[in-house]
């Protein structure tokens, strides 16, 4: 079994269905600890402007039961650069940041950053995480230009949007033509000296051929299809699922 695991898990679903009702149950921080007892190597959250699901007061507390329980696991926390998310991250002094390009009113994040016209913004937003000591990591789409484009940055790590993989997967001729993109990007971004991370719709069944395409990736954030998995398997018992999905057990 390796040490250290790649899986982070994204509770973001946990925190939705906590919101149906005025009361604290699914704990948030109950299923991120589970999580993290089971192995996961740290948890994801993506608070949205409106809060639909995961709560500013959601990542105090998860950052708390890092540091008080969990010293050695990780908390990311995913967002676009606004004044407010930044405060977020100042604050909250998670491990890690990924910018995501997303408008408030979006569903969920579907693209990863433009650079020809967002670099100001990022600039900003990785110098300020920098001085936090906040490992920055770019929402980058599957292509070798972008990934060049987020070192150049001074950005340390890319996530890259699997969106379009995990939506063909069923596909082989389309799932191969994806996984082609994913690996030139992670290729890219590799040679460009960043860590590579990658998320979005990943499930136990397409993580094998992503891992033979692209092996040396680094993290993983899994939410819909960790959850979804979950409620099938039980939390616990998921995080051994996806562990052995990625070649860790
Ligand atoms: C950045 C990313 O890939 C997203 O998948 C995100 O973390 C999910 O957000 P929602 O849970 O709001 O769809
Ligand atoms: N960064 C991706 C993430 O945190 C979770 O995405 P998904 O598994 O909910 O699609």
């Amino acid at each position: 079994m390796s040490a250290i695991s790649r899986l982070s898990v994204n509770v973001n679903a946990v925190a939705m269905l906590r919101n149906r009702r005025d009361l604290p149950w699914p704990s948030v921080t109950g299923l991120a600890a589970l999580a993290m007892d089971a192995g996961a190597k740290g948890i994801t959250v993506h608070p949205r402007p409106d809060e639909r699901h995961i709560r500013k007061s959601d990542v105090f507390d998860l950052a708390e039961l890092i540091e008080d329980r969990f010293p050695n696991k990780e908390l990311c926390l995913e967002g676009y650069p606004s004044p407010d998310f930044l405060k977020l991250v100042e604050d909250a002094r998670p491990e890690q940041v990924l910018f995501v390009p997303d408008d408030p009113e979006q569903t969920t994040s579907d693209h990863g950053w433009d650079f020809s016209k967002d670099t100001g913004i990022l600039e900003t937003a990785i110098a300020a995480s920098k001085e936090w000591a906040v490992t920055v990591s770019l929402f980058c789409d599957p292509d070798p230009a972008s990934a060049e484009q987020a070192a150049a940055l001074g950005a340390e790590r890319i996530e890259i949007y699997t969106g379009p993989y995990g939506a063909c997967y069923d596909d082989p001729a389309s799932a191969e033509r994806e996984l082609g993109k994913i690996a030139a990007a992670a290729e890219a971004a590799r040679s460009a000296g960043l860590g590579v991370n990658a998320g979005h719709d990943l499930t136990v069944e397409n993580i094998p051929p992503l891992l033979e395409r692209a092996p040396f990736i680094r993290e993983m954030s899994i939410g819909h299809g960790f959850t979804a998995d979950a409620l099938v398997h039980g939390f616990a018992q998921s995080v051994q699922r996806f562990r052995r999905a990625m070649g860790e057990l």
